[in-house]
């Protein structure tokens, strides 16, 4: 195992099309330029084969994969699994990726936080419960049940009234839609780094539009369709929420779902004074879009190491890394 001042070697198993999004030169360079070596894991081979590593870097690897990890993993327990794939599990489902967000204890005077209400949709059946679904305030937004990345994971739909319920396809959640003046904030976390930055977001539904709009409005991935130099002047005026307040959410939610790679999609409720409700957490997301991402995603790697040696010399077991 490296330490101290030894190379660190980080396999990293992903997607073609993350690896050419996140593994940019400037990341490599700057990674080799602090001891750290990046190393691309064949994930058509066993691992076996491959490494040694010091830590493992994953995402959506599949079923059979990630079986492959959890072995080598047991066969090689010095290894940093970023993050362990139960842990990344929890973000796959709509309903358990907001779980820790009700365990949170924000301090008094920064804000407070929660979900929107939302109802789980397993069948058809449960769109002719009528006590199920008058619990929700329209608009609500149906969101599928699966969150892994693929491209039906992020189709949603916007329903106005109840008139749109039969064409949705179950299992899947039904959210309910909050005001929020059109600004979502996008909360990056890499170990202890932060960083909150503003997207455009759906705008706001109006009463009228509640009654006279019959049909469901599908969507995909509204936040990432407008950044930079072309974002709106509603969202680069917004006022970011309190970085303290951010801060607690973040760290709540690192230790809560035991992982170090996330971000999460956060909204000011505009009917309701100073409260927030989280809304999305994405496993390991484009962080290349951060300033800075190459030194700090190399530092999380290294505090990881960090810690690691630290634990081992008090004689934690090294499982719980
Ligand atoms: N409850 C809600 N109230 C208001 N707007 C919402 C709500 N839920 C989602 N939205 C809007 O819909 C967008 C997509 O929802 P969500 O973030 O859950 O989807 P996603 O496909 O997982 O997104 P990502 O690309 O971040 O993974 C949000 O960015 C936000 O603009
Ligand atoms: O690549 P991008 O920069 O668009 O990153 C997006 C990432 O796609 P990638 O993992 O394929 O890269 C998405 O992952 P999946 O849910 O689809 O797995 C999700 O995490 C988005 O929230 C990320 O956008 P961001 O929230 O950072 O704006
Ligand atoms: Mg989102
Ligand atoms: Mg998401």
């Amino acid at each position: 195992m490296a330490s101290g001042g030894e190379t660190m070697v980080v396999g990293y198993a992903l997607a073609d099309k993350k690896v050419k999004s996140f593994i940019q030169p400037s990341l490599v360079e700057h990674a080799k330029s602090k001891g750290v070596n990046l190393v691309r894991v064949d994930m058509t081979k066993p691992l076996e084969e491959q490494g040694p590593f010091d830590a493992i870097l994953h995402k959506h690897g599949g079923e059979e994969w990630t079986q492959q990890l959890v072995e080598y993993k047991d066969r090689h327990p010095h290894v940093i699994l970023v993050d362990p794939p139960a842990a990344i599990d929890k973000l796959q489902n709509r309903v358990s990726m907001l779980e820790a967000v009700h365990h949170l204890r924000i301090s008094e005077g920064l804000g407070t936080c929660g979900i929107p209400k939302q109802l789980i949709v397993d069948n058809a059946e449960t769109f002719n419960d009528e006590s199920a679904i008058g619990e929700l305030t329209f608009p609500v937004i149906a969101k599928p049940m699966v969150a892994d990345g693929s491209a039906t994971s992020h189709a949603m739909f916007l329903l106005f009234n109840t008139k749109g319920l039969h064409k949705l396809s179950p299992p899947m959640v039904l959210q309910e839609f909050v005001n929020h003046g059109g600004v979502i904030f996008k909360v990056y976390v890499a170990g202890k780094y932060i960083k909150c930055v503003r997207r455009k977001s759906l705008p706001d539904v109006h009463e009228d539009q509640v009654t006279s709009t019959e049909e469901p409005l599908p969507f995909s991935q509204i936040s990432n369709m407008v950044s930079g130099a072309t974002m709106d002047e509603n969202v680069a005026k917004a006022e970011l929420p309190n970085a303290d307040f951010i801060a607690e959410v973040a760290n709540g939610l690192r230790e809560g779902l035991g992982l170090h790679l996330f971000n999460f999609d956060v909204i000011k409720d505009s009917g309701a004074g100073n409260h927030y409700h989280v809304i999305d957490i994405n496993y390991f997301p484009g962080y290349a879009k951060m300033p800075d991402f190459e030194s700090v995603f190399t530092d999380m790697l290294l505090d990881l190491r960090h810690e690691k040696a630290s634990d081992s010399k008090q004689g934690v077991p090294v499982e719980e890394v």
